[in-house]
């Protein structure tokens, strides 16, 4: 099972690469890569097993997180409306997106930064992403609000950018332009 030591830490150059894209039929070895990321997420979210294997608690993950720079994620989570978000997916990528823009007022963390970097990460409020499942199947998601902003943060990471990359250098808590605080 994937546990934290596995996952790298900024500095690691994975993290600043864009991943390549995943060969289909996915082989053997990325669904099992993708299905273990999915359950370390589901792992991390309950309380017992967390404690058991220290686990910090992420609603997202990308392959080049665990080293390995392929464009494959794993997102699970329930937004504030609980809609419930649980997917493994292969060569997402963003088709439409809106002007308008949002941000959490608390911020963003990652667990490949072992650091707190206050500050707002405006991005956009909707956005629709096209992307294989681990079923095969293709898939077309309408996301907003806080199911937006997770699937861009892990998004970001396929493309080698972190969090923080968006965070206003001069004034980090600057409200970004045509944006709503999602929360
Ligand atoms: O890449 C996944 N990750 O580092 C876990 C945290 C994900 C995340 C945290 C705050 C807002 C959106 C997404
Ligand atoms: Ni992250």
């Amino acid at each position: 099972m994937i546990t934290m030591k596995d996952i790298v830490r900024e500095g690691h150059p994975v993290l600043t690469q864009v991943a390549k894209d995943v060969e289909l039929p996915l082989n053997e070895n990325d669904k099992k890569t993708l299905e273990e990321m999915l359950l370390f997420l589901k792992n991390s979210q309950d309380e017992e097993i967390a404690q058991k294997y220290d686990l910090r608690a992420g609603v997202g993950l990308a392959a080049p997180q665990l080293g390995i720079s392929k464009r494959m994620m794993a997102v699970h989570f329930q937004d504030f409306d609980e809609n419930e978000y649980s997917y493994g997916l292969i060569n997402p990528k963003i088709v439409s997106h809106s002007i308008a823009q949002t941000y959490l007022s608390s911020g963003e963390g990652c667990l490949s930064v072992d650091r707190e970097v206050p500050g707002y990460v405006p991005r956009y409020q909707k956005i629709t992403i096209k992307a294989t499942d681990l079923d095969g199947n293709e898939v077309k998601l309408k996301l907003r609000g806080y199911a937006a902003i997770v699937f861009q943060h892990e998004l970001d990471h396929l493309n080698g950018v972190m969090f923080y990359d968006h965070i206003n250098k001069q004034d980090p808590f600057t409200i970004p332009e045509n944006a709503k605080a999602c929360d």
